[in-house]
């Protein structure tokens, strides 16, 4: 998925293909070498030894994680959205328990879960491939981020893309950052959800919607 240098690509886009609305530091691509120098100084910081035999390899292991993690970074992730097709489709389509890892910007550790993503197509056209709903979730989390911003940006591109008559998004993760440090509470879950259109404004196609969700098992 991911390109190879400091040539960043996810889904064969363009490392130019920049996220307008995101807030950024310069880069539109991984810096690989300023990375590597991060983690080997980190590793000194922890008083680690960065030439011992495990470690050596450690900070370019390291940075190329982090430039697959935020791989999301460097691409617009509602470009996996660009092909619709027609179908007159007007009722819900939702696809539930799409797996989500991600990484929260306090601590940078991992927050993890499933994600359930759901729309009402507006009839003329608009409906997007299953596949793309799970890709999308994937792109945006694939950055720093918190669980609530995660969800509305979900909510927001598929608002935004298929102008549906509504949309729903609802994620459940737990956050690693509370479980194995801090305050320490694993096994404590995290629900956020993102409603638009319909799904907002009635609370019976809301109340249905949340039913399907929950009842899926
Ligand atoms: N709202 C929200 N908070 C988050 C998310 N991920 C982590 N946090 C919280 O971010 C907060 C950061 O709190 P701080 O007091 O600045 O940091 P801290 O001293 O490390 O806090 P503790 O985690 O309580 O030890 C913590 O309460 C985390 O639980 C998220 O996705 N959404
Ligand atoms: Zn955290």
């Amino acid at each position: 998925m991911i390109g190879e240098g400091s040539d960043v690509r996810a889904n064969g886009h363009s490392p130019l293909e920049v996220d307008a609305e995101l807030p950024r530091s310069g880069h539109a691509v991984f810096d690989q070498e300023r990375a590597e120098r991060a983690i080997r100084e980190l590793l000194l910081a922890c008083g680690e030894d960065p030439e011992r035999e495990g470690l050596r390899e450690t900070p370019a292991r390291v940075a190329r994680a982090y430039r697959e993690m935020f791989a999301g970074l460097y691409t617009d992730p509602d470009h996996v959205l660009d092909r619709t097709f027609d179908e007159s489709h007007e009722e819900m389509v939702l696809v539930t328990d799409i797996p989500m890892f991600s990484l929260c910007e306090h601590h940078l550790t991992p927050f993890h879960g499933v994600a359930h993503v759901g729309y009402i197509p507006n009839g003329q056209g608009k409906v997007t491939g299953l596949s793309k709903l799970a890709r999308l979730v994937d792109l945006y989390a694939k950055r720093p981020q918190v669980q609530e911003r995660l969800t509305s940006q979900v909510a927001d591109a598929l608002n935004r893309k298929l102008r549906p008559r509504g949309v729903i998004v609802v994620i459940e993760a737990e956050h690693l950052c509370m479980s194995m440090r801090g305050v320490r509470k694993p096994g404590a879950r995290t629900t956020t959800s993102a409603v638009r259109g319909l799904l907002q404004t009635s609370a019976s196609s809301r109340a249905e919607a949340l039913q399907l969700i929950k009842g899926r098992r």
